[in-house]
């Protein structure tokens, strides 16, 4: 009887799952694949948007292959906490301990760990694992890391963690296919621009540096999260404005970012397409695409220097012109795309005697999933 491995990747605007063929002696093959995307994020509808979910699932697992035929479930979890570093089974002490971490994922944890636990009320014989975004940065140098806080509150638990790793882990295998091991062990940016928008730093294959920190709010402007403010801009918000604490959470979360800049949507897509036309859409691009060179160059300076710059996420992947509007005035450095490839979307869309190169690299979460559980699911059954 055939085996498969579902996959399910909850980002904060899609739901991204495949089906892959298990077989002992051979990697994970895609067999079918599907997302819903466009899901409004709000902290209101986060559960019944789910439940919505997890019946099309159930819908499209039926119309591809018996549900029987599924051995183990991978979950992307954004936020494993101090505590989960790799994938792992997910069994009730492990789903309490994530859901005390869903404090420092808002956006993502809640959705993610409904789904599983809609799987386990109807499919309690199939196992499901946790694969999370924050392993690929476990190993962050100590001053990226560390807060400029008192280290009484610091504590183990409040550092920098990052997010997005699963997509760094895929880009950084592709990078050394399709560039070799030298492109892959040189100085890389990797930007990650999605609804959740994010950039590591990678030298050798570790990551130095990225910008999301303790929670996935930080760094980039994104779809609704501020990304990185000023700390007293909150204070005074709290005092001058006299916000509770839900309302600052629902603002930093939910209604800034993209959609509060252009106050009619968080999507990239619909952005671009108003702006000649719509101001405040033209600056919510604009802001975007600047924070995103200025930290190119932060980044670049972190490393004392660039090699390779990889975009990937539903922005990098398809908007030609948020790239070229991220690398433009950067031939300082070693920048300069080609317009044309650029325009092409083509894997490299750096000009040929540009010093830095510039590739596009479609992201692959799901086949991350599939492989790691494998693993988990081969060492079971060695023992
Ligand atoms: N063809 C496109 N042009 C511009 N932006 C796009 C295009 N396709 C997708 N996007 C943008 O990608 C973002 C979603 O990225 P994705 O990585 O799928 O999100 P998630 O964070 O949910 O994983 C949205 O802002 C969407 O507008
Ligand atoms: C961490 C994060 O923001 O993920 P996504 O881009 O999938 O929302
Ligand atoms: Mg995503």
């Amino acid at each position: 009887m055939p085996e498969y491995l579902l996959t399910i990747n909850t980002g904060s605007s899609s739901v991204k799952f495949a089906v892959y063929s298990f077989e002992p002696d051979a990697p994970p093959a895609p067999c079918w694949q599907g997302s819903i995307d466009r899901l409004l994020p709000s902290p209101k509808n986060a559960g019944g948007t789910t439940k919505n979910v997890f019946e099309q699932l159930l819908e499209w697992i039926s119309a591809h292959l018996s549900i029987n035929d599924i051995v183990a479930v991978g979950h992307r979890m954004v936020h494993g906490g101090p505590r989960c570093h790799s994938a792992t089974w997910l069994d009730n002490e492990k789903l309490d301990y994530l859901t005390s971490c869903i404090p420092l994922a808002p956006n993502h944890l809640p959705s993610q760990l409904e789904l599983i636990w809609r799987f386990l009320e109807k499919l309690p014989d199939i196992p499901q694992a946790g694969c999370f975004d924050t392993a690929f940065h476990a190993g962050l140098p100590r001053v990226a890391s560390l807060l400029p806080i008192p280290r009484a509150i610091q504590g183990d638990q409040l550092r920098r963690y990052g997010f997005h790793g699963l997509s760094y882990a895929y880009l950084m295998e592709e990078l050394q296919l399709v560039a070799g091991t030298a492109a892959a062990n040189g100085k890389v940016i990797l930007a990650h621009l999605g609804n959740g928008a994010s950039m590591a730093a990678v030298r050798q294959g570790k990551s130095l540096d990225t910008s999301m920190s303790l929670t996935p709010a930080a760094g980039l402007v994104m779809g609704t999260r501020t990304g990185d403010v000023d700390p007293g801009l909150l204070l005074y918000l709290l005092r001058q404005r006299h916000m509770t604490v839900e309302q600052l959470d629902r603002m930093v979360t939910w209604e800034s970012g993209l959609l509060g800049v252009s106050e009619t949507s968080s999507d990239m897509r619909d952005l671009l397409k108003r702006r000649e036309t719509d101001v405040r859409a033209a600056e919510a691009v604009d802001l975007f695409c600047y924070q995103a060179r200025k930290l190119l160059g932060a980044y670049a300076a972190a490393m004392g220097g660039l090699d390779t710059v990889v975009f990937s996420g539903g922005i990098g992947e398809h908007a030609p012109e948020v790239r070229r509007l991220i690398c433009q005035q950067l031939e300082f450095f070693g920048i300069k795309l080609d317009n044309a490839k650029n325009l092409a979307n083509a894997g490299v869309i750096s000009a040929a005697d540009a010093k830095v190169k510039v590739r596009v690299i479609p992201t692959n979460e799901e086949i991350m999933i599939a492989r790691e559980v494998k693993q988990l699911l081969t060492a079971d059954r060695k023992n």
